[in-house]
């Protein structure tokens, strides 16, 4: 008999989810021992032209009343935010049914309710959609990582803001122009402040805390987020003198002791010999460093319907699968309970470009400010003279709130005519 799934939403990921479910039914069957019928598809307006080629009679803006039929087995959401979709997942999960997710905005929000709710009904919920697209991550996380300890967990995670940004230095592009373009290639949320405000990557950056670390009570608002509408063309250009790109980066980092993490969204400069610094359009990457397996590195398509539709059907066989054996992933019944440490204990380091006035002493009183704060500086170099002179500055390791004040006081010092960029700076190496 064949497993019926219900549909919530039908936009750029669902209308993709319909059509790769449509063509490849028979192997999808096989796979999983038992053909998969879309029961129905919730949606907000029935009258829209979508393209699926199936019968009206499926579509529905009754979303409850579909989601708690007796002939669904399994449900699909792929609308977003946070309500009605939540209200949708746990009457979903009451009822029996397994979900399958692209959701970030809610598992970052309420995620350790939806997995207490699954637990508790004894079925799956999986999401791996909801983080990097079609990158298969969240599972090598779960469970090839189960017995390992995972230290650091950092990469590219929204694809919108790496396309802008990727336009904005190989082609000098405007920030609107390249945000528009991105909208219409289905890469960014239903509301864009979500990507280039950060919200985005900070609920992708507590989804992998919570999984990484084993710690549940991560959640969106435990994130330290900046997005990227400060970048300026020319925090672009400094970077590029520097040797480096700016790339929207998700990092999350046990403490050095081990008793707290960090998880924290932030645009940063990156040396363009660093790995994730060739990653380019709407692709993403993530770095994982574990203490046995060493660093690992998933690379793909972070965004837009086809990618993501190819996580959404992966989790979908998966979930078929379970509920076919009668068994469920208990998702979140270990909790470490680490707390996530506030920015300001995080070590970064900083890049600073000072417009000066180019006189004897400059230099001298910019490194007091420094070394007052308890900050050494890596390295140093004046470009320019005169009214143009600059003074840029890199430091080394430093906690981020000794980092923050060198450059509040830096600010108001008679000498620095303006502070032209301030962006910290991830190396090569492992001091970051
Ligand atoms: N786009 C992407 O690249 C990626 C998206 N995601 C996530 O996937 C999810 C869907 O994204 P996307 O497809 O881009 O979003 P869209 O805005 O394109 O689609 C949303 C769909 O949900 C429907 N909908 C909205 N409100 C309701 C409601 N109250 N009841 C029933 N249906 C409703 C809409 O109906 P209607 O068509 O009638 O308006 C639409 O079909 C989000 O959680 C997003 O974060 C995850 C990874 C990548
Ligand atoms: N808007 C998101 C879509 C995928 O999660 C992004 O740009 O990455």
């Amino acid at each position: 008999m064949a497993m019926k799934v219900a549909l919530l939403g039908c936009g750029v990921v669902g209308s993709e989810v319909v059509r790769l479910l449509n063509e490849r039914s028979t192997e999808l069957a096989s796979r999983i021992g038992t053909p998969l019928e879309i029961g129905g598809i919730a949606v907000r307006r029935l009258g829209r032209t979508r393209g699926t080629g199936l019968d009206p009679e499926l579509f529905t803006t009754d979303a409850m009343g579909l989601v708690t039929r007796d002939d669904i087995d399994l449900v699909v959401e792929v609308i977003g935010g946070i309500e009605p979709a939540r209200s949708l997942i746990l009457a979903a999960i009451k009822s029996g049914k397994s979900v399958v997710t692209a959701n970030k905005a809610l598992l970052a929000e309420d995620g350790a309710t939806i997995h207490a709710a699954a637990r508790d009904a004894g079925v799956d919920v999986y999401y791996e959609a909801s983080v990097a697209g079609a990158i298969p991550l969240l599972r090598p996380l779960r469970d090839s990582l189960a017995g390992d300890t995972v230290h650091r967990v950092m990469g590219i995670v929204n694809g919108t803001t790496n396309f802008i940004l990727d336009r904005m230095d190989t082609l000098g592009a405007g920030f609107a122009e390249s945000l528009e373009e991105a909208q219409a290639l289905g890469y960014a949320e239903a509301d864009p402040t979500a990507d280039v405000e950060g919200f985005d990557a900070a609920a992708k950056a507590a989804i992998l805390a919570r999984l990484a670390f084993h710690t549940q009570g991560v959640t969106a608002a435990d994130v330290h987020r900046e997005g990227i509408t400060e970048v300026t063309a020319g925090d672009i250009a400094s970077a590029k003198a520097m040797g480096c790109v700016v790339k929207l980066l998700a990092i999350c980092q046990r403490s050095a002791d081990g008793t707290s993490v960090g998880v924290r969204v932030h645009p940063v400069m990156l040396p363009r010999e660093h790995p994730l610094a060739t990653v380019n359009e709407a692709y993403n990457a993530v770095f994982v460093e574990a203490e046995s397996a060493g660093r690992l590195m998933f690379y793909g398509a972070g965004a837009g319907g086809a990618p993501t539709a190819s996580a959404v059907l992966g989790d979908l066989v998966a979930v078929a699968r379970n509920r076919l054996a009668s068994t469920a992933v208990a998702e979140g019944a270990h909790d470490t309970g680490l707390p996530v440490h506030p920015m300001g204990d995080t070590i970064t380091r900083y890049h600073v470009a000072l417009d000066v006035a180019d006189r004897p002493g400059v230099l001298a009183r910019v490194a007091e400010v420094f070394a007052g704060n308890g900050v050494s500086i890596k390295n140093v170099r004046q470009e320019g003279h005169g009214d143009d002179a600059q003074l840029v500055l890199v430091s080394h390791p430093a906690p981020d709130a000794a980092l923050a004040t060198t450059v509040e006081q830096l600010r108001v010092l008679d000498m620095v005519r303006s502070v032209a960029s301030v962006m910290r700076v991830e190396a090569s190496g492992d001091d970051g």
